[in-house]
């Protein structure tokens, strides 16, 4: 029987949250870390430990069927490589950046100037789309530190939080893309491993839900009953069941992650009380 051959990152800032994942779909593997490829339990599948960088190819050449990768990385080598679900982590973005004091009002102001960067072919599809010719310096990391040491003029790199950029003296000008880690899928993927990939997403999509949504429950008088349910949508529509108590109701319902904090004000403000809210595990609509 096939297996379905998924590469995730052997180590590095996508392995947590990747096997999280894969151990939150019912994908658990016991093997230490220093195995590069183990079999999970109970299900057709086997994982390959990787280096990020290495996975599109991986993937081109149909040695791996999937893999959870950073999408910054596929837009710099992944071409023909389709991604079928965007996962929530490891959310960056790739920026040009210049030293603070340089003065800077457009892409068109790095001109003949010299860029560092890991992503060379991102940046230069970037260059070229707006008409402007720079010389590229390939770094593979600390690339903030290339305008200090007068390697370059300019960098282009993963931006977070902005804090190695400050460390460095840079100010963020430009934003050429977002990324976060995305479901690879190689283009050779047969069909019996397409049925396993179906299963897998169906079971990512419904933690993912799960992750972006929260169980509320609440107390209300009768009369307020209505006001609040205009403010829960719910799944379908909220439960209303009858408390102990003459005249009051319990209300269940699931929210958005996002909107949460305005719900739950708006819901005291109509008269809900003793209000829970709960993590959802799974969610399958
Ligand atoms: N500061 C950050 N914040 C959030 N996500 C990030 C950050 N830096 C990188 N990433 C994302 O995580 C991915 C992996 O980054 P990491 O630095 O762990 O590996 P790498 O050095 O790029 O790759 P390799 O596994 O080939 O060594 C990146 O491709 C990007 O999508
Ligand atoms: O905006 P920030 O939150 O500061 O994050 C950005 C930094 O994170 C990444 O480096 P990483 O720590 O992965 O080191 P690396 O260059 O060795 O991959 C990236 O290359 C930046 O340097
Ligand atoms: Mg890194």
């Amino acid at each position: 029987m096939s297996k379905l051959r998924i590469a995730v990152q052997k180590s590095g800032r996508l392995n947590e949250d990747s096997m999280k994942l894969l151990k939150d779909i019912g994908i658990s593997i016991d093997n230490g870390k220093d195995q590069l490829k183990a079999s999970a339990k109970g299900f057709p599948v086997e994982v390959f430990y990787l280096r990020n960088g290495d996975i599109p190819q991986y993937l081109k050449d149909g040695v791996v069927d999937a893999a959870i990768i950073g999408e910054n990385v596929l837009i710099e080598k992944g071409e023909g490589i389709g991604v079928v679900e965007k996962l929530g982590f490891s959310t960056c973005r790739v920026c040009i950046a210049v030293p603070k004091a340089m003065v800077y009002s457009s892409i068109k102001d790095l001109e003949g100037k010299r860029i560092a960067t890991s992503y060379p072919n991102t940046v230069q599809m970037y260059l070229d789309r707006k008409g402007v010719n720079a010389n590229l310096h390939i770094i593979n990391g600390s690339v903030e530190i290339a305008p200090n040491i007068g390697l370059a003029d300019a960098i282009c790199d993963i931006v977070s939080s902005g804090s190695t950029l400050f460390k460095n003296n840079l100010k963020e000008v430009d934003t050429i893309l977002k990324s976060e880690a995305v479901l690879a899928v190689s283009p050779k993927l047969d069909s019996d491993r397409l049925a396993i990939l179906e299963k897998i997403q169906f079971r990512i999509q419904s933690v993912l839900k799960g992750r972006n949504s929260k169980y509320v429950l609440l107390n209300a008088p009768n009369d307020k009953v209505q006001d609040i349910i205009n403010v829960l949508p719910g799944m379908k529509s909220p439960t209303v069941l009858p408390l102990a108590e003459e005249g009051w109701s319990s209300i269940h319902s699931v929210i958005s992650k996002n909107e949460f904090w305005e719900v739950i004000d708006d819901l005291k403000a109509k008269g809900a009380q003793g209000i829970l809210v709960c993590p959802i595990e799974k969610m399958v609509l």
